[in-house]
């Protein structure tokens, strides 16, 4: 029989488990609740968690099992849960940074996409790309994912817009899975922006998502949720209820980009459709707050768009006191969010959005987990739950939001298996593998 493979991580500051009262997302105080061992233990048995307590408890924890022993001193560090990072666009190719400079001249987001940039500037280059490029294009990204300690990440298709480029995108996303350590999450977001093909008939683009684009995803199985920009100019709230309803209907999930730009009403029809999440949020009104409070609908906040498009971020304050589950995640983009790095975002959330060090630690585990309908396997230190850790080279966890602009990732642990070491990557992931 093989032999077990045990790491051992022992001696921690602060093990952070984020492990909850319930299953449930955290909402209110209990978003600050971190469940934290001061000078702790993790055992991983294969790709699993074991075990987390005090060094005391994991030395007769360790007597129950046996295997090849790996330790880890993790002294003067901090060890979380893997992050999540449950709202990217990964799979891309190209890039924007001339946009970035229009827009620090005055020119706005959305107006670049009204006359045929943005978005649909990446459509054309995603177009152009092989399924092979993009692995490789959005490889180098998932790896500096990694290396500043998400785990797990979903990625959106949306950069395709015709049927063959859409599924291209996913199929890129899912053999990206197949290759890195990472777990990506597909989403499929053919309502992302309207091509310029259809720009005189954009009833008949909704109708190809909804009569063509979703069976042909969910017969090949590409994606688990379905996403819709919801927005003025872009998706109206009755086109996105409609494809939203369509994606159900064939087992997609529904998520939403809502009341980003300006105030759509995108919070109540997440609501109203029963979105596992809605994204952005910057304008959501307070009754659309006051809904998602009362449902079991997450907000993923985005503060590093926010920073990169120059708005006012989320109201997260008002939105944890209502009871809001909230989120956080980078929003990966090549134009809104060209960021890779969710520390800076877990930093951001609480410069710009006043959140404090414990919620963003929750928001950027396990309430992303849950974002993405994955809490039951990750997003805490629990027994039982994928072994996916991060050692911070941190002497408590607010260190990790305090020290902002650098990345003090020491460890990743993937599955059971040493991915980042001393923050350098391992068996540093390509496109071939
Ligand atoms: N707002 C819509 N979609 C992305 C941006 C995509 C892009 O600009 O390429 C977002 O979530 O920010
Ligand atoms: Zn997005």
């Amino acid at each position: 029989m093989k032999s077990k493979s045990i790491i051992y991580i022992k001696s921690a500051n602060q093990v952070v488990t984020v492990k909850g009262a319930s299953q449930l997302p955290k909402r209110g105080r209990d978003l600050s609740e971190l469940g934290i061992i001061e000078n702790g233990s993790v055992i991983l048995v294969d790709d699993r968690i074991a075990f987390a307590g005090t060094d005391d408890e994991a030395v007769n924890y360790l007597d129950t099992v046996t295997g090849n022993v790996t330790t880890i001193n993790a002294a003067g560090k901090v060890v979380t849960p893997g992050l999540v990072d449950p709202h990217t666009h990964l799979i891309f190719a190209g890039s924007r940074e001339k946009e970035f400079e229009m827009r620090l001249q005055g020119v706005k987001y959305i107006d670049i996409l009204k006359q045929g940039g943005g978005i649909l500037s990446s459509t054309k280059s995603t177009r152009e790309a092989t399924l092979e490029q993009l692995v490789e294009q959005s490889c180098v990204r998932l790896n500096r994912l990694l290396q500043h300690g998400v785990t797990t990440v979903e990625a959106k298709s949306g950069y395709g817009l015709t049927v063959e480029d859409e599924l291209k995108q996913l199929r890129a996303a899912r053999r990206l899975n197949e290759l890195h350590p990472v777990d990506l999450v597909s989403t499929f977001m053919g309502a992302h922006a309207v091509p310029a093909e259809y720009k005189e008939n954009p009833e008949a683009f909704v109708s190809l998502i909804t009569d063509e684009m979703i069976p042909l995803v969910a017969s090949e199985n590409l994606a688990e949720f379905c996403d819709v920009f919801c927005e003025e100019g872009v998706f109206t709230v009755k086109q996105s209820e409609r494809i939203l309803e369509a994606g159900k209907r064939y087992g997609l999930k529904p998520k939403i980009h809502a009341d980003e730009i300006v105030y759509t009403g995108g919070a109540e029809l997440a609501v109203k459709v029963g979105a596992v999440s809605a994204e952005h949020l910057l304008q959501a009104s307070d009754e659309g707050i006051r809904k998602l409070a009362g449902s079991q609908t997450i907000a993923v906040l985005l503060p590093a768009t926010a920073f990169f498009l120059m708005e006012q971020p989320a109201r997260a304050r008002t939105m944890i006191e209502e009871g809001v589950a909230v989120a956080l995640s980078t929003d990966c983009n090549p134009g809104s969010s060209p960021t890779q790095s969710m520390p800076f975002v877990m930093n951001a959330a609480c410069i710009t959005m006043r959140m404090t060090p414990a919620e963003v630690l929750a928001a950027a585990t396990i309430n992303a987990a849950h974002a993405i309908g994955r809490a039951d396997q990750i997003g805490s230190i629990e027994a039982g739950k994928k072994a996916d850790i991060v050692l911070f080279n941190a002497s408590n966890y607010q260190m990790l939001q305090y020290n902002f602009a650098v990345n003090l990732v020491d460890t990743v642990i993937k599955n059971g298996r040493i991915a980042v070491k001393e923050g350098v990557l391992l068996g540093k992931k390509t496109a071939s593998g």
